[in-house]
């Protein structure tokens, strides 16, 4: 049974981000001042009219530089001015100014970050170069000749100083979502078929609200700075406006007679300036290093000739894939991979790691990682050629026609929401209204064999079990009602138990007859308990393939047999026998058959050339890539 546990080494919190940053302000007592702080200064600010004791423009000259007293509370300047309704009036155009510099560059700054990041290719190369530009403009010296040509402007100058600070943002927002988007929830997101407006908004856009707020606020202590700066330049708005950098400018002319004057200002400047920064590094704090980047990921393949239709497709076959060859820059890694699926069958792809199941398995869908391509072949879903289709027809597929189930469920879960969201969100966006969708996420936790579904959507991800999310992960899979799952290695990081129930599940999905499933596993066992089919794959290419009973029972592929004798049974006395030696690295591939150096049956003519894929004589299609396949001895049953 699977149960609700919390894991205390979850690397995300309950939820994301921006939950997590706005968590550690209201926790850390300094960071709570400073939002006290800046809350005090901005409605001082607002309600300085109200508030301020005299008029901040009133000239007393009987009481010129007068220290703090009951009346005048922080003392008056040189021409008689209340100080503290100065100071109260001063702050104004300063945060306003800083507000409006900050708003500008958040929202130049998110978007083109957001597709800069996610996009990559030509969107990120221009963005980048525009940054770069921003980067390289003095921005001081560029607020100085506005000053000069717009006197008093504050507004065109924080309007310009936003369009500067874009670069940064845009900087930020960028590298935040590079770091996201090759994680498996997004991925997930993709394979989904959701569209890209809304994995940037739904999956995207809550990562990067946390560091955009940091960015916020030492944007906001900058541009304090700036304006104080050019205010005491005298460049700053209207001279008679009082203003912290203007009154700091009046203070320092007076320093020799009262130096008390610089005090107020001086003291109210710095405090908004670190009370900005401290929020800023409270949330700063509160971002975890980040999702470990993972080699990017690709979302268009390449077909170098044409995928030509398959005339020996059966009407049935739901999958065919035919001759696929993948590449990266290396070389190839997957090399003339054929086999087909049909409805209500389940065909395991079984092999040693690095044999190429996954890369065939994410090349299907149009998964591939942004550096490989399918360079050859074809992939045939339910009539649609998918090697090479635009991007806008995969996403149609991902999801109604293909569903990805990863090896990693908890990853694949966006750990900003809960379970009922991210279900209730994918039926949603694959048509169902409010009212279906709530509904219909139940009855498919239900359908994965989640007795508490009620509890369970409550849950955020990290509150769930390792079983328990590749339910939920199954669940998802299913939302948008797929005609093919792919499951790559769903049961591999669960324990026997569970990896027995998830693999019910599995054989109740395709019961029915409407779906099919491709398993990809390195456990051959896994394989015996659920597959119709076998494709048996060693170094990128298939090397048997046929019914699973006749295969396991008779192999006539020496390294399905090899296969077999490591797995463990329940009469395997002793140590159970490995594989000596390991899969090729695809640059290290022989001319001959790629196994003939671990084979104990190996002769010369195996390794005079390529093996091609051999028919074995049977009662059911069966191939091997063995010249020696006869040779085998069928093995004893276990
Ligand atoms: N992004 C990549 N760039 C270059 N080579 C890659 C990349 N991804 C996978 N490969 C190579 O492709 C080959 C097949 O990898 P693949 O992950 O498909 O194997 P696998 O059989 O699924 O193994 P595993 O069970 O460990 O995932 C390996 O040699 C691997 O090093």
């Amino acid at each position: 049974m699977n149960t609700v546990v919390h894991r205390a080494d979850s690397p995300v919190g309950p939820a994301g981000p921006a939950a997590r940053a706005s968590r550690a302000l209201a926790t850390s007592p300094l960071a709570m001042t400073a939002v006290a702080w800046l809350v005090l200064v901005v409605l001082t600010s607002v309600f300085a009219d109200q508030l301020a004791p005299f008029d901040p423009l009133t000239q007393n000259l009987t009481e010129l530089l007068k220290p703090p007293s009951a009346t005048h509370w922080l003392g008056t300047d040189s021409l008689g001015r209340d100080v503290l309704s100065r100071l109260m009036h001063g702050g104004d155009t300063l945060l306003w100014g800083a507000a409006e510099a900050t708003a500008i560059a958040v929202a130049l700054g998110l978007p083109a970050g957001l597709l800069s990041g996610y996009r990559g290719g030509i969107a990120d190369a221009v963005i980048s170069w525009l940054v770069d530009l921003t980067f390289a403009v003095p921005a001081f010296v560029v607020l100085v000749a506005l000053a000069v040509i717009y006197p008093q402007n504050t507004a065109v100058m924080m309007a310009v100083l936003g369009v500067l600070g874009a670069g940064a943002a845009t900087r930020l927002v960028r590298n935040s979502t590079r770091t996201v988007r090759d994680e498996l929830f997004v991925d997930a997101a993709r394979v989904s078929g959701l569209p890209l407006r809304t994995i940037l908004f739904r999956h995207v856009l809550p990562t990067v609200v946390a560091p955009v707020i940091m960015l916020a606020a030492t944007s906001m202590a900058i541009c304090v700075i700036v304006l104080s700066s050019l205010s005491f330049l005298g460049l700053g708005g209207s001279p008679e406006a009082p203003s912290w950098g203007q009154m700091i400018y009046e203070a320092s002319q007076n320093i020799t007679v009262d130096s008390w004057l610089l005090v107020p200002p001086g003291a109210v400047l710095i405090l908004t300036v670190i009370a900005f920064n401290l929020i800023a590094n409270t949330v700063r704090d509160a971002l975890p290093g980040g999702p470990t980047p993972r080699p990017v990921r690709h979302r268009r393949t390449v077909l170098s000739e044409p995928a030509a239709q398959r005339p020996d497709a059966e009407p049935e076959t739901l999958l065919g894939v035919h001759g696929l060859v993948v590449e990266f820059p290396s070389g190839p890694v997957v090399d003339g991979v054929t086999f087909a699926v049909r409805k209500g069958e389940t065909l395991g792809l079984v092999g040693e790691s690095g044999s190429g199941k996954t890369v065939t398995a994410l090349a299907i869908p149009g998964l591939l990682p942004i550096d490989g391509q399918i360079t050859a072949g074809s992939v045939r879903f339910a009539g649609q050629e998918l090697a090479g289709a635009a991007e806008r027809l995969l996403s149609r597929v991902r999801g109604r026609g293909v569903a990805y189930i990863a090896q990693e469920p908890m990853a694949a879960l966006d750990p900003c929401y809960t379970v009922g969201n991210q279900l209730r969100a994918a039926l949603r966006h694959f048509g169902a209204t409010r009212r279906a969708a709530a509904a219909r996420a139940g009855d498919l936790l239900r359908e994965v064999g989640i007795s508490d579904p009620d509890r369970v959507m409550r849950c955020h991800p990290h509150k769930i079990s390792g079983g328990m999310a590749q339910r939920v992960a199954i669940a998802l899979a299913l939302s948008g009602d797929p005609a093919l799952l792919i499951a790559d290695e769903p049961t591999t990081a669960l324990d026997v138990t569970v990896q027995a129930a998830i693999l019910d599940l599995f054989r109740n999905v395709v019961a029915t007859g409407e779906r099919a499933l491709v398993l990809v596993s390195h456990d051959i066992g896994v394989v015996a308990d659920v597959c119709d089919r076998v494709a048996v794959m060693y170094a990128g290419q298939i090397v048997e393939q046929g019914e699973t009973d006749t295969v396991l029972r008779v192999p006539r592929h020496p390294y399905t047999r090899a296969l077999l004798r490591s797995m463990p049974s329940l009469d395997t006395a002793g140590r159970l026998p490995v594989i000596p030696g390991s899969v090729p690295a695809p640059d290290a591939w022989p001319e001959g058959c790629r196994f003939a150096a671990r084979c104990a049956l190996a002769t010369d003519a195996c390794t005079k050339g390529p093996i091609p894929l051999m028919d074995v004589s049977g009662p059911s299609p069966r191939t091997t890539r063995c010249i020696r396949g006869d040779d085998l001895t069928p093995e004893p049953s276990r």
